[in-house]
């Protein structure tokens, strides 16, 4: 075959290679059968001897038999590797979700996260990596019915896009989020091998792939570092539940079943959220500095010994001067160790120097000794009053509530103005009256870690990462302070008054100033005009940010739409009416305000829909999203309503523009815009 890429379809006979490359598909079928049946049959009877080992046996054996299932809707393998005979001995790989093996243990299917599946997704014409053949599969609910053949080092074939990727990015969208292991390009493979002990960030605009990349990272780290992930554990941050939900049947369709998900909100739960913060007070407690002030707090607790500690023994006292006292406790400052972990450290520190006098005075006390001293009423009294436990959220809110407490903590940090920007007028009574915000339970967290270290996971996805304070950032960051992170981002979607400016901020306040900042370019989800119209807001919003430059070409897909105002509703069913016309999700976008009369409209027109998180099947496939929630989804068609009260429903216009650079950037096939008002001055040409 001498054109790059030859697509194959309907089989003839024996010989053709469609119908032997089906033949293998049917053979790995029954291998991988064949293995869950080696499982299934497992007799654990004589090789446990206890049932708490035996249920644990049992319950991975039951983990290993669901991962060996054989999911009729997704193929078992998507890609072929031929070796040039020079390395692996011209063998030939077929490259798939997981690894199956014939009855005598040679790979019939290889893992695509294996060393020699790497080719698959990197070699190239350039650097042909000692690969021949690289054969990509095309499926037909779930038969396989075409392929595509690259010869690498066969210099009269040219490049060509692949058709298959392509269909493969235009195939419709419904259900939840879905993987792209067949298709991962290079620049996303690098990001996805990454080794596990640094930290990446990636910026990227719209559809480039962020999300999907984070999540094949995890899937990656953990075939590379089972164990030791499994020791640690993972973990995948979102900015809400419902992206969420959209993005939780991905890692176990890679077969990984063990990955936690949260939002940060979810991870300071220590307090029950239920205030609001005006955008300048929360700017204030998300600020890095808080971080100081709050050190500054919890270490004001310690005070300094003027009294010495007396401790009876039997007939004899042993006194220990203030000002050896003193000194223990400066010296357990200085060492800079959690507040709590030194309140634990200053009973044996003490009952150390008693114990050292007894034995100066000839007596030999052991180890017994000085514990029940450190337990004793006199050093117990001695530690309640210089190191006294702190309780991190009647700290926060003291410190809130407060003024010459917090002005105390605050000086030469935070101005009287920014101080009385984030005082309660009206402080609760007690902390269980407290109106908690999103913003001081990251501060209670800040304290919580003061006292007691936080543990850290072996590895952290940061999703959605520019939207984050400097204070969330540190509380993500001692979730891995001995892990690594994949901060994934594009700072043109920040749209919280306290989103980051630049990546090397954020991965200062994160912890992970070192980490490499990699770019995604390739759009894959919004097609070349789409993306065209919505990057004319960059410069207005986040200039210097390169726009996305998008791999479809797909004439027609956008539709700009003025109606009379009294027609606007209306207008907006009749777009979305036409959408549902088409195979696929659709999605009606709109200003948070909008959102009640836009569901009356299609509930009187007869029309169902989802909120955002609900999952759309092939009956309703139309979901009303408010502006706010939009970030991180996608549909195949949008409707979007009024830009122009997308903008003002925000605080200022940058951020405005911003929200509207979400909302325009969430269509796969189609993008409908409908206004009354006229458009915003920015997005004209
Ligand atoms: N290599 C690829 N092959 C096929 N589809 C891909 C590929 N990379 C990304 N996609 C698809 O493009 C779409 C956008 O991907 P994703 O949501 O990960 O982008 P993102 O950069 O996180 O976008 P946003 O900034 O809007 O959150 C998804 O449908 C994803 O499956």
């Amino acid at each position: 075959m001498s054109a790059a890429t030859t697509a194959r379809t309907a089989p003839t006979d024996g010989a053709d290679p469609l119908a032997r490359e089906r033949a293998h598909l049917a053979a790995s079928r029954s291998a991988l059968r064949a293995m869950r049946e080696d499982v299934q049959s497992l007799d654990i009877r004589d090789v446990t001897a206890n049932w708490v080992n035996a249920a644990v046996l049992q319950s991975q054996i039951e983990d290993r038999i669901k991962a060996l299932a054989d999911l009729s809707h997704t193929p078992l393998f998507f890609g072929r590797l031929d070796y040039l005979p020079t390395t692996q001995e011209g063998r030939r790989f077929y490259i798939g979700r997981r690894h199956v093996h014939d009855a005598v243990g040679d790979p019939m299917v290889i893992d695509w996260r294996a060393p020699v599946s790497q080719p698959f997704y990197r070699a190239s014409r350039k650097d042909p990596q000692d690969v021949g053949l690289r054969r990509r599969f095309g499926y037909t609910a779930g038969d396989l019915t075409a392929y595509e053949d690259e010869h690498l080092t066969d210099p009269s074939e040219t490049e060509q896009t692949s058709k298959l990727l392509q269909a493969e990015i235009e195939r419709p969208r419904v259900g939840p989020m879905r993987d792209i292991v067949a298709t991962i390009q290079p620049e996303q493979d690098e990001i996805v091998r990454s080794g596990l002990s640094g930290t990446v960030c990636v910026q990227g605009g719209p559809g480039t792939g962020k999300t999907a990349v984070g999540l094949h990272r995890v899937a990656f780290l953990l075939y590379a570092h089972r164990e030791r992930l499994a020791r640690t554990g993972t973990l995948v941050i979102g900015p809400n539940r419902s992206f969420l939900h959209y993005i939780e049947q991905v890692l176990p369709a890679l077969g990984e079943l063990e990955v936690k998900q949260s939002t940060v909100d979810d991870l300071v739960a220590h307090v029950d959220v239920r205030g609001e913060d005006t955008a300048a007070a929360a700017v204030v407690k998300g600020d890095a500095r808080m971080a100081r002030v709050l050190r500054r707090a919890v270490r004001s607790h310690v005070t300094i010994p003027t009294e010495p500690v007396v401790v009876v023994r039997g007939s004899r006292r042993w006194r220990v001067p203030a000002y050896e006292l003193e000194e223990i406790v400066r010296e357990l400052l200085d060492r800079d160790i959690r507040y709590g972990a030194a309140r634990e450290a200053l009973p044996q520190r003490i009952a150390h120097t008693v114990l050292v006098r007894m034995e100066q005075s000839g007596e030999a006390p052991d180890d017994r000794v000085q514990d029940s001293v450190a337990r004793g009423p006199a050093v117990k009294a001695a530690v309640k009053a210089i190191w006294p436990p702190v309780d991190p959220a009647k700290l926060v809110l003291r410190l809130l509530s407060d003024a010459d407490f917090l002005a105390e903590h605050a000086e030469g940090l935070l101005s009287a103005e920014e101080q009385a920007t984030i005082l309660l007028a009206k402080p609760p009574r007690s902390v269980r009256a407290a109106k908690w915000t999103a913003a001081d339970a990251v501060l209670i967290d800040e304290v919580t870690d003061l006292v007691q270290r936080t543990q850290s996971l072996g590895h952290v996805v940061l999703d959605e990462a520019q939207d984050l304070s400097p204070m969330q950032y540190r509380a993500v960051g001692r979730r891995c302070s001995t892990g690594s992170a994949t901060v994934l981002g594009d700072l043109a979607q920040g749209t919280t008054p306290w989103a980051t400016a630049s990546w090397a901020e954020a991965l200062a306040h994160l912890g992970k100033p070192e980490a490499a900042v990699e770019e995604l370019t390739a759009g894959f989800r919004v097609p070349r005009e789409v993306i065209a119209y919505a990057s004319r807001l960059l410069p207005h919003m986040s200039p210097g940010l390169a726009a996305v430059s998008s791999v479809r070409e797909t004439p027609g897909s956008l539709d700009v739409r003025c109606v009379p105002e009294h027609g606007l509703d209306e207008a907006v069913v009749a777009a979305c009416t036409e959408s549902l016309r088409h195979e696929g999700s659709i999605g009606l976008i709109a200003a948070d305000s909008r959102v009640p009369a836009l569901a009356a409209a299609l509930t009187a027109a007869g029309l169902p829909y989802l909120s955002p998180g609900e999952e759309t099947t092939r009956e309703t496939r139309l979901t009303l999203v408010p502006a706010s929630l939009a970030k991180g989804l996608e549909y195949d068609y949008v409707v979007l309503d009024e830009p122009s009260s997308v903008i003002t429903a925000e605080p200022d216009r940058r951020t405005g523009l911003r929200r509207l650079y979400v909302a325009l950037t969430r269509a796969v096939s189609g993008l409908t815009v409908i206004h009354a008002e006229p458009l915003p001055q920015e997005l004209s040409a």
